[in-house]
């Protein structure tokens, strides 16, 4: 029976007609996937009607410059398509507003222009602001948009603010960071953007675990013996990369934000509703709860860092980490990562997680693998070969999205042999259609005003005190800093990762 009392949490609120000013309009992230991701929501039909697109950078642009450069992209990289009816309606209402970062005077041509677009539309003046630029400007525009009253909810409207990462460096400068923000906008009004949360496949984990009466009984100690996820990517340094990525890291660039997201939706407890802070406030349990590696000894125990040496991908030769365009040569910045994990809960109380990340793999996959603990044997390990393994239950984020379950299966014949066979459901093929792309999802739930999936406050510092740890153990100096591994590029990382789980008798999941 359903519950009355909890239908205003389940069914989402309308993303409500706003002004859309986008920092940094003239970057990549704007021309490959922001206004993509509004185009294949207008495509979609799902943008709310009178929505309004201003994009600020510092070039000096006319509106058609502007939006002959992004028709440009969008041709190439749309999930719909080009479609030429929909975009000439929609380009319509894309603007551009030149003005540098750091100059109030910009900002306050930005207010008027603002009050000049709610009158033409004779509707509402809501505001979303989405700081797409270099880190080091967020300040200065979070700053400059409360000195011209653009942080400020007014008339009934709202005025919201969505953050791009990298969200600080490490601990002090999130928290730092989050002060700027939380003196400028409201908590209720921050969304800290983090894209694998817009996943589907990442999405569908709470539906998975909690909608299906079969899992969750089973989510615990008692049944599973440990879980993995593996983020591989076979680019490395293209595009000029190199610069930003080599002072940041794997550990710091994908585990810090996507991998615990991912985490904490695999180990959370059901949360009371689907509140956003219902959600957060167990996700934020989560990453409390990891064992903290703090000392060199643990680090080195627990955490392989490595990089790539020249070799090839998809048949390609490609150069070494450390030959990479804008990479120092003497780098000690790792471009792959594998950790093993502990959560101290009662759920998962002695169960191995374990997360490895890394450029320049075989391919691009990620993908969460449940290992369940292997069935009694006392009815089959005397057949030859036994028992052959345990059941799998493997969540593909991307691509092919999709979850599968190994199972043990007796094969067809006279005789009682078995064998492992999947169960696999595809999303391409289940719903006939394509996934929208993260970034629309969480577009949408910004002029929504639902939380849920952007990262709170408390969750990204809690998340930066883990790292930090390691971090600093890795660039403490002398003989006690855990070690730099090498491995081929194209190959599936170092020896010392497979290490890393044999010390369990565990072994990482062939993708
Ligand atoms: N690109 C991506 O795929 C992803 C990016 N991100 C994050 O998004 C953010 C932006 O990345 P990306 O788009 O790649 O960056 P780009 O370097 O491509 O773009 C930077 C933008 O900032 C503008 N800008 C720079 N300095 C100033 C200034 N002083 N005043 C006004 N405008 C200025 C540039 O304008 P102009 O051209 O006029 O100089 C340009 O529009 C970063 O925080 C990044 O970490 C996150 C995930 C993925
Ligand atoms: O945030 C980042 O994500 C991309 C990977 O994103 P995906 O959606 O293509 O999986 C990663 O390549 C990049 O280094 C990182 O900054």
């Amino acid at each position: 029976m359903s519950n009355p009392f909890r239908e205003d949490l389940v069914s989402r609120t309308r993303p409500e007609p706003c002004s859309v000013v986008i920092f940094g309009a003239t970057g990549d992230l704007t021309h490959r996937k922001l206004v993509p991701a509004l185009y294949n929501l207008a495509v979609d039909g799902e943008l709310p009607p009178g929505v309004k697109i201003l994009g600020f950078a510092r070039r000096e642009k006319s509106d058609e410059e502007f939006r002959a450069g992004l028709e440009e992209l969008n041709r190439k990289v749309s999930r719909s398509g080009h479609d030429e009816e929909v975009w000439s309606s929609f380009v319509q209402s894309i603007h551009y507003h030149r003005s540098e970062f750091t100059d109030a005077e910009g900002y306050q041509r930005l207010a008027e222009r603002l009050d000049e677009i709610d009158r033409e539309r004779g509707g509402k003046g809501n505001r979303l602001f989405y700081i797409a630029s270099a880190p080091e400007f967020f300040d200065d525009i979070l700053e400059h948009l409360k000195g011209a009253g653009l942080n400020q909810a007014k008339d009934g409207c709202w005025a919201r603010v969505i953050v791009e990462k990298p969200f600080g460096t490490d601990l002090a400068t999130a928290q730092r960071l989050n002060q700027v923000v939380n003196r400028t906008f409201e908590e209720k009004d921050t969304y800290r953007i983090d894209h694998y949360l817009g996943k589907e496949t990442a999405q569908n984990l709470m539906v998975l675990r909690f909608a299906n009466a079969i899992f969750e009984p089973l989510w615990n100690s008692n049944h599973i013996e440990q879980i993995q996820i593996t983020c591989a990517e076979n680019l490395g340094m293209e595009g000029g990369r190199g610069g930003y990525y080599d002072k940041s890291g794997a550990l710091r660039d994908m585990v810090q934000n996507h991998l615990l997201q991912l985490l904490s939706l695999v180990a959370m407890e059901p949360p009371t509703d689907l509140s956003a802070d219902g959600v957060r406030d167990e996700k934020v349990k989560v990453i409390r709860s990891l064992r903290q590696w703090d000392t060199p000894e643990k680090v080195a125990r627990n955490v392989v860092r490595g990089q790539y040496t020249a070799g090839h991908v998809d048949g390609v030769s490609v150069p070494g980490y450390r030959e990479e365009d804008r990479v120092d040569p003497e780098s000690m910045t790792e471009s792959y990562v594998a950790l093993r994990l502990l959560i101290d809960t009662w759920r998962w109380s002695g169960v191995p997680f374990y997360i490895r990340m890394g450029k320049r793999l075989p391919k691009k996959a990620t993908e969460i693998s449940v290992h369940f603990k292997p069935a009694p044997g006392v009815l089959f390990n005397a057949l030859p070969g036994g028992l052959p393994g345990s059941n799998v239950l493997v969540i593909r984020i991307q691509p092919d999205e999709g979850i599968s379950l190994r199972m043990v299966s007796k094969i067809p014949g006279t005789s009682l042999r078995l064998e492992p066979v999947k169960m696999d459901f595809h999303y391409a093929t289940s719903f006939g259609k394509s996934s929208p792309e993260a970034y629309e999802r969480l577009l949408l739930d910004a002029m929504a005003g639902d939380a849920t999936l952007f990262a709170r406050r408390d969750e990204v510092e809690e998340a930066w005190k883990f790292i930090d740890h390691i971090e600093h153990a890795w660039h403490q100096a002398g003989d006690e800093a855990p070690a730099m591994t090498e491995f081929v590029a194209g190959s599936w990382g170092p020896k010392e990762a497979d290490e890393l789980l044999k010390q369990d008798g565990h072994e990482w999941r062939r993708l």
